[in-house]
């Protein structure tokens, strides 16, 4: 097999970057075209993967059970030679085919190393297997492929790749749901994987490595439209696909194993992309000729007398954040509780770069009738309104919208207006833009429901979660027409779910927006999601560094070489608790770290 030259920009690119079903078919179709073989590069490597998983957990290739679940299409192609070779190792194999067909010179290989196969489709026609069962055998066989399965030591999902349409339907469909209620695994502990650990079993259940997608998951909007099989390991071939990056199919994905097959991804336009690798562009490093003004000053209106605290955190992260100052408004005992608790702000009017409102600021249903927070707000965001004054908005400071200001935000508002909402606060957003919306809907479609808030409003979006994503705008396009591209950020541990963690991402945000060049971020609506996506980069990463771990919602994937041999994958330290403070104490760090990544 030929090795293949990357480049570390282009490591990264392969890493941080996913390509719809539809572009990666694109740019397969040379590769095939040169006859590069292409399936056995994965079936290769997704065996190495599989043995190296089975060595993990304790079980040597060669006493091992292994189930392949086999679709039709090409996805159970690569999944049956796959399947062939750990039977040449040793394996025991049980070959379940959910579909009316295999691949069959795949099907051939799996057999001659001595793998079994049962047909669960009765009106299947596979070579060598036994066909025309009535439809009480068909039950009776769909029970033992299930006891098979949950006995086993590993199961390969080959049922759907790229070619997978809508929900999980028909045998893949059934055979998914039995195996998921056999299993006892739900989401809720798939969670766990996200972090990039991988679980030593489930209660004694199959370790499951799923072929280029997990089966059932929406491949290019990252949904979960259905039942759908959560995977320990995704091996993925060529590109990563939208589900590998989005939440909630990212959540099923487990470990990403992208396995390079050289596609050539300059200047095609990915899906969605990871902010990681552009952190270091949205800091501002001090110059030699700075003074506390030229770093960026940014005023708040957080706080209050309620939520006292939220004025003292979001203060303290955007003072933290690499700023020359920051201006504090607001009731005069919160102002007092910010000052002595950082006697650095300042509690006076000014000119500021960028505004931080609402943090800690309570909403319409909890808001007293002249609440002074939110009259301060109403009134500075009202100059926002592209709708009153297209030209004062346009030249108004960028600001950051969070919480309890999320619900004054005017119908029409130019890209440098960031909402920061988190799935509930999004759901209400979409309510008042009359869409019927609940916090199921945005946790189900978080990407869709987020475009839907940048569509209505044209704000850059900030949906907050263990995967963030952000809605804003897409590089310039030739041509004048607005697009929108997604961004996301999983630099943060779930450590992170903790009271007023979002009250210092805001102040994080402040800060970012108040270092870019006075005036840069009002005409440049792609460079405010890029400074946004930063911040909640940063955010994540002093909650890693607080916490003392590197899991996190997301990192980009383990890049393979199908020349090389396997690499060793080492889980994360579990960390520590923290609170919102503990995150505040470590951004100075975060933007060190975020630096030096970018070297
Ligand atoms: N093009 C190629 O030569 C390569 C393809 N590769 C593999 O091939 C896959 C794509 O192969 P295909 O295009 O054949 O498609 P898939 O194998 O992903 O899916 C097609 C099969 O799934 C069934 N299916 C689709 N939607 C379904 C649903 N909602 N419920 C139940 N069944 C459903 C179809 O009836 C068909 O049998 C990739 O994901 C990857 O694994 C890799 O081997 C790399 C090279
Ligand atoms: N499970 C998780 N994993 C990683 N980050 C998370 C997780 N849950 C929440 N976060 C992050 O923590 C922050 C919580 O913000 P928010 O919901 O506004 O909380 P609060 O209002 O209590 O401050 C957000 O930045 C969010 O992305
Ligand atoms: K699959």
């Amino acid at each position: 097999m030929r090795m293949i030259q990357r480049s570390e920009k282009r490591a990264q690119d392969l890493r941080n970057r996913a390509f719809s079903a539809e572009t990666v078919r694109g740019m397969e179709h040379p590769l095939l075209e040169r006859g590069v073989p292409l399936m056995r590069m994965a079936a290769q490597t997704t065996a190495q993967e599989a043995i190296r998983l089975l060595e993990k957990n304790g079980i040597h290739v060669n006493e091992a059970n292994v189930v392949l679940l086999a679709g039709a299409g090409n996805n159970g192609g690569d999944g049956l030679y796959a399947a062939a070779a750990l039977a040449g190792r040793g394996a025991t194999l049980t070959v379940i085919a959910v579909g009316k067909s295999l691949h069959s010179s795949a099907l051939l290989a799996c057999m001659q190393a001595g793998g079994k196969v049962l047909v669960l489709d009765p009106e299947s026609r596979i070579p060598g297997t036994s066909n025309g069962f009535g439809l009480g055998e068909a039950g009776e066989r769909l029970e033992a492929a299930l006891d098979i399965a949950i006995e086993s030591d590993l199961v390969i999902d080959a049922m759907t790749g790229i070619g997978a349409r809508g929900p999980l339907r028909g045998l893949p469909a059934t055979l998914a749901q039995g195996f998921m209620k056999r299993a006892g695994r739900t989401d809720q502990e798939n969670d766990d994987h996200t972090n990039g650990t991988v679980p030593t079993g489930h209660s004694g259940a199959p370790l499951v490595l799923a072929v280029d997608t997990p089966s059932g998951v929406g491949v290019d909007d990252g949904t979960l439209p259905g039942i759908h099989v959560p995977a320990d390991v995704t091996m993925t071939f060529g590109a990563l696909k939208p589900c590998a990056m989005l939440p909630p199919a990212s959540y099923a994905c487990g470990k990403v194993i992208l396995v390079d097959f050289g596609f050539d991804i300059d200047g095609v336009t990915p899906a969605c992309e990871s902010i990681g690798p552009h952190v270091s562009s949205a800091i501002r490093l001090p110059r030699a000729k700075d003074a506390k003004y030229s770093r960026g000053v940014v005023g708040l209106i957080t706080g209050s007398a309620r939520f006292p605290g939220a004025a003292v955190l979001s203060s303290k992260a955007a003072a933290r954040a690499n700023v020359g100052m920051i201006r504090y408004l607001g009731p005069a005992a919160v102002a007092g509780s910010v000052v002595s608790a950082l006697p650095e702000a300042v509690a006076a009017k000014g000119h500021v770069q960028a505004w931080v409102v609402g943090s800690g600021v309570p909403d319409a249903q909890h808001a007293q009738a002249a609440d002074e927070q939110r009259t301060a707000i109403r009134s500075l965001l009202g100059n926002y309104d592209l709708g009153r004054d297209a030209d004062r908005a346009m030249n108004m400071p960028p600001i950051c919208v969070d919480a309890g200001a999320l619900d004054l935000l005017p119908r029409h508002v130019p890209g440098h207006v960031v909402l920061t909402p988190h799935a509930g606060e999004l759901a209400s957003l979409l309510r008042r833009l009359d869409e019927d919306t609940t916090r199921e809907t945005v946790e189900d479609s978080p990407i869709d429901c987020a475009a839907r808030v940048h569509d209505l409003t044209g704000a850059t979006v900030l949906l907050k979660g263990a995967v963030t994503a952000v809605l804003g705008a897409a590089p310039r396009q030739t041509g004048d027409d607005h697009t929108t591209t997604v961004r996301i950020c999983g630099s943060g541990p779930a450590w992170l779910a903790t009271a007023g963690s979002g009250d210092v991402l805001a102040g994080i945000m402040g800060a970012l927006l108040a270092q870019q060049d006075e005036g840069s971020l009002q005409h440049d609506p792609e460079k405010v999601a890029l400074t946004a996506a930063s911040a909640a980069y940063i955010h994540g990463l002093a909650g890693q560094i607080a916490s003392g771990t590197t899991a996190c919602g997301w990192q980009p994937p383990f890049l393979m070489d199908p020349a090389e041999s396997i690499l060793t994958l080492d889980d994360p330290h579990a960390g520590h608790p923290i609170i919102a403070s503990d995150i505040v104490e470590a951004i100075p760090e975060a933007f060190e770290r975020a630096m030096e990544q970018a070297r």
